[in-house]
């Protein structure tokens, strides 16, 4: 078994609605988004590789074009976005078309999370 994986980055506002408001997470603000998809699986004998880099760029494609400069409490789904909502989010959206192993979602260069599915 080996592991891939392809980053993608994107901009977007957001605000944390469930906190106090005193909670500087509640008021809008914003974070250029770090986003790496994992996927496992064996190496094709006849490719060298798992998957092409550029096929895991097409899935994630449509993904980016809703996340990507909007207001993310606007996006079914995301009406409290926090990186684990977001992680859980896009794998929700993924699994039917590429083998996860992982989701990681940074929103700052210090904090992020792992989303590994609800079977691990
Ligand atoms: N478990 C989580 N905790 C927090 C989340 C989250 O999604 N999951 N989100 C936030 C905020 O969105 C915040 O913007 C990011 O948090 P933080 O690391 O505190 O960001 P800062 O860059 O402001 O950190 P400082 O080092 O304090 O400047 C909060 N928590
Ligand atoms: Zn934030």
């Amino acid at each position: 078994m080996i592991e891939i994986f392809r980053e993608f980055t994107f901009e977007a506002a957001h605000r944390l609605p469930n906190l106090a408001e005193s909670h500087k997470c509640a008021r809008l603000h914003g974070h250029s988004y770090r986003v790496e998809v994992h996927i496992r699986g064996k190496v094709d004998p006849a490719t060298g590789w798992l998957m092409d880099f550029g096929d895991v760029k097409k899935a994630f494609q449509p993904l980016l074009d809703q996340l990507d400069h909007y207001y993310l409490n606007e996006i079914a789904g995301l009406e409290n976005p926090t990186s684990e909502v977001l992680a859980q989010w896009i794998w929700d959206r993924l699994i039917g078309s590429l083998p996860l192993s992982a989701i990681h979602v940074r929103e700052t260069c210090t904090s992020g999370c792992i989303y590994r599915g609800e079977n691990s």
